[in-house]
């Protein structure tokens, strides 16, 4: 191993706890979800993991996770980059919705596809539509073209990996030590890129929230090795639950 990245999806939010489709929404942590961060912070830090820098999303349900594991870790002095691009994919206009009663009302095999097929796009939100990020001040630097009204995972890829390839790698290759605290999908398009997935492996593949995932990588940032710290055993059933 030359270098290593510890990537962890943000604690439980409420609406992940409501079953809700979230996406671009700004929900903030459950109580269930802060005990996560906190035990994730914990881990960390008692397997001895020191970080130089942090990257994160504009939502605040990664944000407090991370801020959360900081404390836990007393490192609070960790600068942290704010990244539109490792948002949660946008989920358009079902954003909100409960995830059971679309599947009663669409058909489970449907939302499955909107949940997990790779070039799926959910139906976008109306521009007009006052929850469309073209209103929300923290896109307003952006091209109007690169807000989404709705996102496939493959267009989530293609925000996530130039962040991944610009600005992260050339901070591991300095020597940083990294954490990126993101969501279920922006991880998952990493992880798809990292480990070279096909769009077929993809869709089985599910990160479980609060529990850091570390990759290894050699000179050339090839991954040789992953692993989740769960060090109890609610953590370790997650990830036997969700592994890829
Ligand atoms: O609703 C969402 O934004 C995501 C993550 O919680 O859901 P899913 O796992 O269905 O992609």
């Amino acid at each position: 191993m030359v270098s290593r990245i510890v990537l962890l999806r943000h604690g439980e939010s409420v609406w992940n706890l409501e079953n809700r489709f979230t996406g671009w929404t700004d929900v903030d942590l459950s109580a269930n979800g802060i005990e996560e961060a906190r035990l994730a912070g914990k881990i960390l830090k008692n397997e001895g993991y020191q970080f130089d820098k942090a990257y994160t999303s504009v939502l605040k349900r990664a944000i407090r996770t991370l801020w959360i594991v900081e404390e836990v870790m007393d490192l609070m002095w960790l600068p942290i980059e704010k990244r539109w691009e490792l948002n949660e994919r946008h989920y358009g206009s079902l954003q909100g919705l409960n995830k059971a009663e679309m599947a009663k009302q669409y058909g489970a095999e449907l939302v499955h596809q909107w949940r997990r097929g790779y070039a799926i796009e959910p139906p976008p939100l109306d521009d007009s539509d006052p929850r469309h990020p073209r209103f929300d001040r923290r896109y307003a630097h952006l091209a109007s073209e690169k807000v989404p009204a709705s996102e496939s995972l493959e267009k989530t890829l293609q925000r996530v990996i130039p962040c991944w390839e610009k600005d992260i790698l050339p901070d591991i290759a300095a020597g940083k030590e990294l954490i990126i605290v993101a969501h279920g999908n922006s991880l998952r398009a990493l992880y798809k890129h990292l480990e070279g997935l096909s769009d077929q492996e993809v869709m089985e593949l599910n990160i479980p929230t609060g529990i850091p995932l570390v990759f290894e990588l050699d000179e050339a940032f090839r991954p040789t090795a992953h692993y989740y710290l769960a060090d109890s055993e609610k953590g370790q059933v997650a990830v036997d639950g969700m592994a890829h």
